[in-house]
Parts: C-alpha cells; sequence; structure tokens
C-alpha cells in the first residue's frame, strides 16, 4: 500500500502552535498580515519585523513537543514498509515536529523555521537562534542576507516533482488538520482523484474542498489520526 499524506497547522495545534486560518478568526493571518509578514516584498520592505515575526514563532517552537498524531504517522511509515508498502509525507508546515516524532522522511513543502537561507550564495544552514539583519551567511559570509529558509506567498514551493511523482503512484491520498486554501497543496486532492486514487480528509471541521474527498474523518488529530493509523 503506497499513501501519500499531506499535513497542514491542524496536526501541530495540540502541541501549541497556532494555525493561520479558523472558523474563530483566531488563527495567526487574523492577527498578522501574511502581506507583509510572509511574501519576499514584505520583507525587502521591512526585513526587522519579518525577522520578529519569525523569531518568536522560532522560540515557541524549540519549547514544543509532537502530539500523538504526529507519533502516529512516524508508526504507520515504518508500518508501512516493513510491510513492502511506503508512506510518502508531505507538509506544510515549517515546524520539526514531525521529525522529532520519528518521521525519518518528511518534505517541507513550505520550508523549515529552524534553517535560514542565503539570499546572495543560497546556502542552507540549520539557524537555532534569532536571525537578524547582522546575522551572516556561514557560506559566503556576507552580512544581512539570511533569511527564514520558508516559502512565502508568490514564491514556488519546495519539491514539487518529487510530490507530482509520489501523488501519481499512490493507492490512497490523505489530507490531515488543512484547510485547503492555499495552492497549490489545496489542489492536490483534485489531481489525486484525476488520477482514479482514492482520497481522506481528517480535520478538526471540514475543510474549504472537503466535497472533494471520498472519505471524511472529523475530530482533534491527537484523536482521529491514531484511530485512522490503528
Ligand atoms: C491564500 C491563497 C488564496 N493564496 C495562495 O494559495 C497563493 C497564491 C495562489 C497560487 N495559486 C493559486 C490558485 C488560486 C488562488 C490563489 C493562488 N499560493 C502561493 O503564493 C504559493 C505559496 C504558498 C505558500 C505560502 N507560505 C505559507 N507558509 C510559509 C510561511 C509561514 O508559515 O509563515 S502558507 C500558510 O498557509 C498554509 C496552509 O494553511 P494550513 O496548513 O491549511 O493551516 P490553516 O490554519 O489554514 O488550517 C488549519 C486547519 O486545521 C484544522 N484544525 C485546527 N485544529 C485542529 C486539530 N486539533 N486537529 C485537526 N485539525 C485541526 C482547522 O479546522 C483548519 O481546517 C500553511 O501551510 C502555511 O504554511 N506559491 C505559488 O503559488 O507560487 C506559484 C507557483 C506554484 C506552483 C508552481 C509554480 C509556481
Amino acid at each position: 500500500m503506497r499513501i501519500v499524506v499531506l499535513t497542514g497547522a491542524g496536526v501541530s495545534a495540540e502541541s501549541g502552535l497556532g494555525t493561520f486560518r479558523d472558523k474563530a478568526g483566531t488563527g495567526i493571518w487574523a492577527k498578522f498580515d501574511p502581506m507583509r509578514l510572509a511574501t519576499p516584498e514584505g520583507f525587502a520592505a521591512d526585513p526587522e519585523t519579518v525577522h520578529a515575526f519569525y523569531n518568536a514563532r522560532r522560540r515557541n517552537l524549540i519549547e514544543a513537543k509532537p502530539n500523538a498524531a504526529h507519533a502516529a504517522l512516524a508508526r504507520l511509515e515504518t508500518g508501512l514498509s516493513v510491510r513492502g508498502g511506503g508512506l510518502f509525507l508531505v507538509t506544510q508546515n515549517i515546524d520539526d515536529l514531525h521529525e522529532r516524532a520519528g518521521s525519518r522522511h518528511v518534505l517541507h513543502m513550505h520550508g523549515e523555521l529552524l534553517k535560514a537561507r542565503c539570499s546572495d550564495c543560497g546556502a542552507v544552514a540549520d539557524w537555532r537562534d534569532d536571525l537578524g539583519l547582522e546575522s551572516a551567511c556561514p557560506g559566503c559570509g556576507n552580512g544581512g542576507e539570511m533569511r527564514p529558509h520558508v516559502v512565502w506567498f508568490g514564491e514556488v514551493p519546495l519539491g514539487l516533482d518529487l510530490i507530482e511523482t509520489a501523488l501519481m503512484s499512490a493507492d490512497l491520498f490523505v489530507a490531515i488538520g488543512t484547510s485547503g486554501s492555499v495552492y497549490p497543496a489545496a489542489g492536490f486532492v483534485a489531481e489525486a482523484r484525476a488520477a482514479g486514487i482514492r482520497t481522506c480528509e481528517i480535520n478538526l471541521e471540514p475543510s474549504d474542498n472537503a466535497g472533494m474527498f471520498d472519505e471524511r474523518r472529523y475530530g482533534p488529530a491527537s484523536e482521529a489520526v491514531p484511530a485512522w493509523v490503528a
């Protein structure tokens, strides 16, 4: 059995990491302007404020712990591989909770908060401290060029070709904890359906494209994902 799982902010919500959009309007993008904080233009216009936004999220992440949903997906990875199948885990999350729960192969299509990238030479480095204009690139040594290694709006997500290949050879596509509002990730279910692949949504509430899924399971990820994996 080959399964492609796409996760979003909802899988890390019970680990204390805020989601971006929710019906109650208390998501990160309800409090902060994504066009100012999560676009290359916003970073060019006001890098200090963007650094402060991601530095706060990085410190918060370092204190966070994986939850039962992350642990269940790590078990699924092992379980499928010993039975000759495979799990392709792609996440929109920039946190490292899947890896901390034991998942060995995780594709971060929107980048990683614990990495920084030099806008000059493109070098990507592990980064756990605050990032700022004074941060020097460990590659080319230039200061003032380091930025969070995340995919901002208007930027091309990472690993789209690998995701496409995995999707086209999958038996099942499952979306977990995502609102289905950000593309191209929100379009994967349509691609899976078009390829005749079975689809399932696991979420707290129906997502924007809930109707596209063959199967829907609702509840907190820390309960619904272990129940689905078992
Ligand atoms: C807002 C939207 C309309 N805009 C877009 O989609 C844009 C523009 C666009 C492109 N194509 C389109 C087509 C139509 C319309 C618009 C577009 N897309 C882009 O700009 C993308 C880049 C998008 C990436 C932007 N970066 C992020 N983040 C990184 C930084 C950061 O994190 O700061 S996006 C941001 O939203 C993403 C999606 O959010 P979710 O993860 O789904 O989280 P959300 O809060 O929305 O939902 C949480 C869900 O969990 C549920 N939940 C809550 N608690 C729990 C719980 N306890 N248990 C279970 N579920 C739970 C809730 O009910 C809810 O449903 C997140 O990953 C997050 O990363 N780039 C691009 O298109 O480049 C060109 C291109 C593309 C392909 C090929 C060539 C060229």
